[in-house]
């Protein structure tokens, strides 16, 4: 059963059109990303879904209520993320989980929950004296507070150092695993690809693609390239006529062979029957960057 359906949604801000005509539909149990540059409409969408905004057009169910006229049922059902701003600055963290679960029919065990995403030492501390991670922790475990069957969760790991960010990622399967369905705003591919299930690419406000990572990047090229060193001179007619590959260059000391299939097998064979040795060998396929570049004509943070 889809959890999020959105159809068709236009939203304007005066005559800008942020979002124009993007749809999708997230499954149960997903961790689906929105995945765009700045300024592509993904916070705009998301806000849609939360029901923080108004669409000039479009539907939008979660969990099958319009988030417009929602009489507060929704509420119970979608745990969305906080603005940092939105808390008092003085507020003790134990003080947040307490107010926050107050406000849910059945909520989580606030301690629980401030266990598993290490908050724990931090019960008697100031939301204003957190780190950055910390506050991302914070407003996570509020998204969460109110068992939801569906979060929203945006940018969570701008500003986080990379440990922090893998220690997120990590949390957010966690999460995917207790059956909460997940709606992630990113524009960091690493975690798109790591994390997402299914993807929605937006770029100035359209839907580029909808897909598995793994399919965006083999929709794009299926090609992969081979480094080494070779241990002695080799005649690059000998790969050329493997139908493997497509062409063969020089870069320095270096060999980069590219092609298709089972090249890197392909290569290894031939080299192996010449006695040639390979060193420093790497193979490079294309990245969901690459498939990025190619669905929208730059890189994401151009
Ligand atoms: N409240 C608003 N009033 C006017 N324009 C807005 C408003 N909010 C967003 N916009 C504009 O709408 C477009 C989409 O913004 P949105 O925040 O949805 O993009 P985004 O993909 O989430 O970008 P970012 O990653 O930078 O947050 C941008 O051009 C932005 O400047």
């Amino acid at each position: 059963m889809a959890m999020i359906e959105v159809e068709n949604l236009v939203k304007r801000y005066g005559d800008h059109t942020a979002v124009n005509g993007v749809g999708f539909a997230v499954e149960q149990g997903e961790i689906f990303g929105i995945l765009g540059p700045n300024g592509a409409g993904k916070t705009t969408t998301a806000e849609c879904v939360e029901g923080l905004r108004t669409p000039d057009s479009g539907t939008i169910r979660v969990c099958g209520i319009d988030p417009r006229r929602n009489d507060g049922e929704l509420r119970h059902l979608l745990g969305a993320q906080l603005q940092e701003s939105d808390l008092p600055d003085k507020l003790e963290v134990g003080e947040a989980m307490e107010l926050y679960s107050s406000f849910y029919r059945e909520p989580a065990d606030w301690r629980e929950l401030i266990e598993t995403l290490n908050l724990t030492g931090k019960l008697r501390t100031q939301f204003r004296r957190l780190s950055g991670g910390q506050k991302q922790r914070l407003s996570i475990a509020l998204a969460l507070v109110g068992n939801p069957k569906v979060a929203v969760l945006d940018e969570l790991t701008t500003g986080l150092d990379p440990q922090a960010r893998r220690d997120t990622w990590d949390l957010i399967e966690a999460i995917r695993d207790r059956g909460v369905t997940i709606l992630l705003v990113t524009h960091f591919m690493e975690e798109a690809e790591r994390l997402c299930d299914r993807l929605a690419v937006i770029d100035a406000g359209r839907l580029v693609a909808l897909d598995t990572p793994a399919g965006l990047v083999s929709r794009v090229d299926d090609r992969q390239r081979i480094r080494f060193r070779p241990s002695a001179p080799l005649d690059h007619a000998v790969l050329t006529a493997l139908p493997e590959v497509t062409s063969v260059e020089r870069a320095g000391s270096q060999l980069v062979v590219t092609g298709t299939g089972n090249l890197l097998l392909a290569v290894t064979t031939v080299l192996a029957r010449d006695r040639i040795t390979v060193a420093g060998l790497r193979v490079e396929q294309t990245t969901l960057d690459d498939a990025f570049v190619a669905l929208t004509g730059r890189p994401i943070d151009a």
